[in-house]
Formats: C-alpha cells, sequence, structure tokens
C-alpha cells in the first residue's frame, strides 16, 4: 500500500515549506483569505512557491474569490492546484477548472449523513475533494479552525474522486483517523502549529510520520 499523502496547509515562511518538504508532504498549501491567520500575499507566494521542490505540489487555497484575483494569482505564482474552500456553486467549479487549467480540489464540510450528497455533485466537476468539518458557530473561517469531527461520516468511502480527509487532525489523531476512514490522503493546518498561523516544524515531521505509520 503506498503511503497516506499528506498536505500541509497556511504555510507562510521559506522554514515552513522546507519542513515540509523534508518530512515528506506530497503537498503545500497557500491560504489568500484576509481573514485567516495564514494568509499570505500574491506576492509573497509567488517568492514562496519557488521554493518549493519539484515533486511536492503547490495548492492555493480561496475562499468564493473572483476572476480578477484568480487571474492575478495564476499569472503570478506558480501553482498545480485550486482549493475551492468557500460556497462555490458546481458551475463555478467547471468554470475555474476551464478558465485556468488547472486540477480544482473542492472542499465540502460534513456534519450529516445527508451531506454526503454533495460529494456525489461535487465529484462530477471537481479533480478531487477535500472533506472537513463544518465550522463551529461564530468562526470567521470556513476552515483551519482545528476542530476535530465525526470522521465516521468519511468511514471506507469509495467515493469516485481522489478525496482528503481535513479538520481537526494532530499528529495525535491522524493514525486513528486514517484507520477509521481509510484515507489515503489528509490535509492539516491548525494541528501543525504552535500559535495560530505559526507552523511547528517538529510538529510537522511528527504528523507526516504518524500519517504514514
Ligand atoms: O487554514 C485556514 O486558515 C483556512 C482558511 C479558510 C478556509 C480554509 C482554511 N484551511 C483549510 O482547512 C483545513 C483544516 O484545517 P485544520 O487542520 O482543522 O486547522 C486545512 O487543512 C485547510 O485546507
Amino acid at each position: 500500500m503506498p503511503d497516506v499523502r499528506v498536505k500541509i496547509c497556511g504555510l507562510r515562511d521559506s522554514a515552513g515549506i522546507q519542513a515540509a518538504a523534508d518530512a515528506g508532504a506530497a503537498y503545500v498549501g497557500f491560504v489568500f483569505f484576509p481573514k485567516s491567520p495564514r494568509n499570505v500575499s500574491i506576492a509573497d507566494a509567488a517568492m514562496l512557491a519557488v521554493q518549493v521542490p519539484i515533486g511536492v505540489a503547490k495548492v492555493a487555497l480561496v475562499v468564493d474569490a473572483n476572476d480578477a484575483f484568480l487571474d492575478q494569482l495564476t499569472a503570478n505564482v506558480p501553482l498545480d492546484m485550486i482549493q475551492l474552500h468557500g460556497a462555490e456553486t458546481p458551475e463555478r467549479v467547471s468554470e475555474v477548472r476551464a478558465k485556468y487549467g488547472l486540477p480544482v480540489m473542492k472542499a465540502i464540510s460534513l456534519s450529516s449523513p445527508e451531506d454526503a450528497h454533495q460529494i456525489d455533485v461535487y465529484s462530477q466537476v471537481a479533480d478531487q475533494l477535500l472533506v472537513d468539518a463544518k465550522p463551529p458557530a461564530g468562526s470567521d473561517l470556513p476552515g483551519g479552525n482545528g476542530h476535530e469531527w465525526d470522521w465516521t461520516l468519511a468511514r471506507r468511502k469509495y467515493w469516485t474522486r481522489p478525496w482528503m480527509l481535513a479538520g481537526g487532525l494532530t499528529p495525535e489523531n491522524v493514525a486513528r483517523a486514517v484507520d477509521l476512514t481509510g484515507a489515503r490522503q489528509v490535509d492539516v493546518s491548525s494541528g501543525v502549529e504552535s500559535a495560530k498561523g505559526i507552523k511547528d516544524h517538529e510538529l510537522i515531521h511528527k504528523f507526516v510520520k504518524a500519517a504514514q505509520a
């Protein structure tokens, strides 16, 4: 069985990128959402993206971004994937995919078995899915809240698109989450931070090791 592929999201500096790559991450994520403590500017991301080693995919996370922003982003930052983490409709997913010629990963939050219907809908249009927690009440962020959820909703699902498990994962619980769900890809942000927006390199290493144990 190949290793579980890990995405370290919300990187903001060269050292964090190096730590993720050294640990064996398959993806690194840059967050473009001003309300997030992990927000990066297009200029900073352009500088960071060229430092990402070949073989590690660079993912831009955006939330209901318009074309003007995506035009600027894709013109300036060499990317491998766009992650849509807002309320983008299936039509918008198709549009972004066609216009920018990059694979699109659509985030879907699950809090009940009925939400799984969204998986079928977005599987028709997205290249990958990211299955995440519903944000806790009062949060300004649609993701990145470190909120553990009922992973049994994603238990042993043979969805037709590649998918990533996210939401409240940590070095301590990721092995259990992988075991429970059968996820072959996992995504983390808060669980590898020492404070909001500050990545901890040791936690990054521990997380990748635990995910692949
Ligand atoms: O990380 C953020 O700040 C963020 C902001 C807006 C939308 C999504 C965001 N993060 C994504 O959510 C998952 C789960 O985060 P966590 O591990 O529970 O903190 C993260 O991996 C990002 O893909």
